[in-house]
């Protein structure tokens, strides 16, 4: 009796640090804004993220070149990862999050906002992130037609010097598959911080709308600090 007592009292202590420790996190990043970027394949993210790391000095976390990372460094679990990768299907969450988990830790005390780009692909990642990283500020949704993005990929993969092993026409379209299942339950879940871009207009004028709402959300936080 005695011994289930203290094993019962150890697991409440344990489950408290842990909270403990999941707040601390968010309270850390939560000065700086966090924005997921969501879109399909080709929709046009890596043109824009890059537009918005050299406006606002942001880092730029891609679930995609954090797994390529992985694969390229010859591990087991990087063979396991690129299987997964050239099927266009979804790597376990817990892979992708313990990646990004580990890139906001390193960089977090010199990051002025992060850009977690591809990700969340599936309702259930935003949730795991919000509770184990941090709360998004906003998402950014560059929207796009199937027929666009199967053009713009098939493109780029023709003119790549270097192909990415899931850039042929199968895998894309399983990718694109990948993700028009799950990007409905996303954007109902996470109706209020999305903004949707119609991305299929020019660089620019997509550019000017993502810089209306960042700039927005950056006064946000700046009120924010100021009432804390
Ligand atoms: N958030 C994620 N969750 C699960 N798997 C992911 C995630 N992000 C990337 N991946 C895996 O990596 C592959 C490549 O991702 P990415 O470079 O973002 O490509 P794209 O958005 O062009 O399809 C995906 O098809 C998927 O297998």
């Amino acid at each position: 009796m005695l011994f289930m007592c203290h094993q019962m009292a150890m697991k409440k202590e344990a489950q408290e640090k842990l909270k403990a420790e999941q707040l601390r996190r968010a309270q850390a990043v939560s000065d700086i804004p966090i924005i997921w970027i969501l879109g399909g394949p080709g929709c046009g993210k890596g043109t824009q993220c890059a537009k918005i790391v050299e406006k606002y000095g942001f880092t730029h976390l891609s679930s995609g070149d954090l797994l390529r990372e992985e694969v390229a460094s010859g591990s087991d679990k990087g063979r396991q990862l690129q299987e997964i990768m050239t099927s266009g299907g979804l790597v376990p969450n817990a892979e992708v999050l313990s990646l990004l988990n580990a890139a906001v830790t390193r960089t977090k005390g010199s990051s002025k906002g992060f850009l977690i780009d591809g990700y969340p692909r599936e309702k259930n990642q935003g949730i795991e992130f919000e509770q184990k990283i941090a709360p998004a500020d906003l998402a950014l949704y560059f929207d796009c037609s199937e027929d666009t993005m199967l053009k713009r990929i098939l493109a780029r993969a023709n003119a790549a010097e270097v192909k990415r092993a899931d850039d042929n026409e199968e895998t894309i379209r399983s990718r694109l598959q990948t993700f028009k299942r799950n990007t409905s339950a996303i954007l109902e879940l996470y109706a209020e911080k999305t903004l949707t871009i119609n991305a299929e207009r020019d660089v620019d004028d997509i550019f000017m709308e993502v810089v209306e709402v960042i700039d927005c959300v950056l006064q946000k936080k700046e009120r924010a600090a100021k009432v804390c």
